[in-house]
């Protein structure tokens, strides 16, 4: 059985005294037996989150990382550095990322071997823009971007990723996919992870929705058998809208 995990993406939200009375909000409450609860939250607020889940079942992400350990790469935090103040989980080629900071394909394979490198659960985004989906291209594009980014990982790594299945056209926007064809396609992604590695791999790996998941829909999401959690962004801010999240996933 795979274990259902949320993980909050407060994008670039949030001082570090925000990030650490949101903490004190969720503790024991956004923690639930059989369910992982993951803050990723900008690197600025990580050394006082990593300190503030001491003790508690809650881990905490980054949204990014660098592929080299170290060098000239002024403004760049690499995996070495996050592990070193306890971070757990990383997202890797958030559609923002891709669009906005020009990361490819090849960079998001750099940096999922590179979290892997340093002990770090990488959260791979893929995802079709509303373009793409309507030229017929989801599956396609699905595809292509979920085996890059696992090339080279051994089937050990491969079965400890986490994808976010995050429709474009669906985050921030308040329009969702429905569970069933969200299912669908993440129903796909695991067929091709199948191919690429095992059914042994694939049936680990868990894969996530993103895209509009609000407490009024993360159960219908979760009912679906393929569906193994959400990777949530504006929802992910309040602590009381959290804490529904992670009650609706159990
Ligand atoms: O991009 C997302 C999470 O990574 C989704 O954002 P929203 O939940 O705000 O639509």
């Amino acid at each position: 059985m795979r274990t259902p995990i949320i993980a909050g993406n407060w994008k670039m939200f949030k001082t570090v005294k925000e990030a650490v009375a949101f903490i004190e909000d969720v503790k024991g409450k956004a923690e639930v037996a059989g369910v992982e609860s993951v803050i990723c939250a900008p690197y600025t607020n990580l050394p006082a989150l990593t300190e503030a889940v001491q003790g508690t079942s809650l881990k905490i992400g980054a949204q990014n990382v660098h592929f080299e350990d170290s060098g000239a790469f002024t403004g760049e935090i690499s995996g070495l550095m996050l592990k070193e103040i306890g971070v757990d989980y990383v997202i890797i080629g958030h559609s923002e990322r891709r669009a906005y900071f020009a990361e490819t394909d090849e960079i998001v394979n750099k940096k999922v071997l590179a979290a892997f490198k340093h002990g770090l659960l990488p959260i791979v985004c893929v995802g079709e823009s509303l373009e793409e989906r309507e030229a017929g291209k989801t599956k396609d594009v699905c595809r292509v971007q979920t085996e890059a980014a696992l090339q080279g990982l051994t089937e050990a790594q491969a079965a400890q990723v986490v994808v976010a299945y995050e429709p474009i056209w669906a985050i921030g926007t308040g329009k969702t996919s429905t569970a069933e064809d969200a299912g669908e396609v993440i129903g796909y992604i695991r067929e091709r992870i199948a191919a690429q590695f095992n059914s042994d791999v694939a049936g680990k790996v868990r894969i996530q929705y993103g895209g509009s998941v609000k407490p009024n829909n993360i159960r219908e999401f979760m009912q679906h058998p393929d569906i193994d959690g959400a990777l949530v962004g504006g929802a992910s801010l309040e602590p009381a809208s959290y804490i529904s999240l992670v009650e609706g996933a159990r």
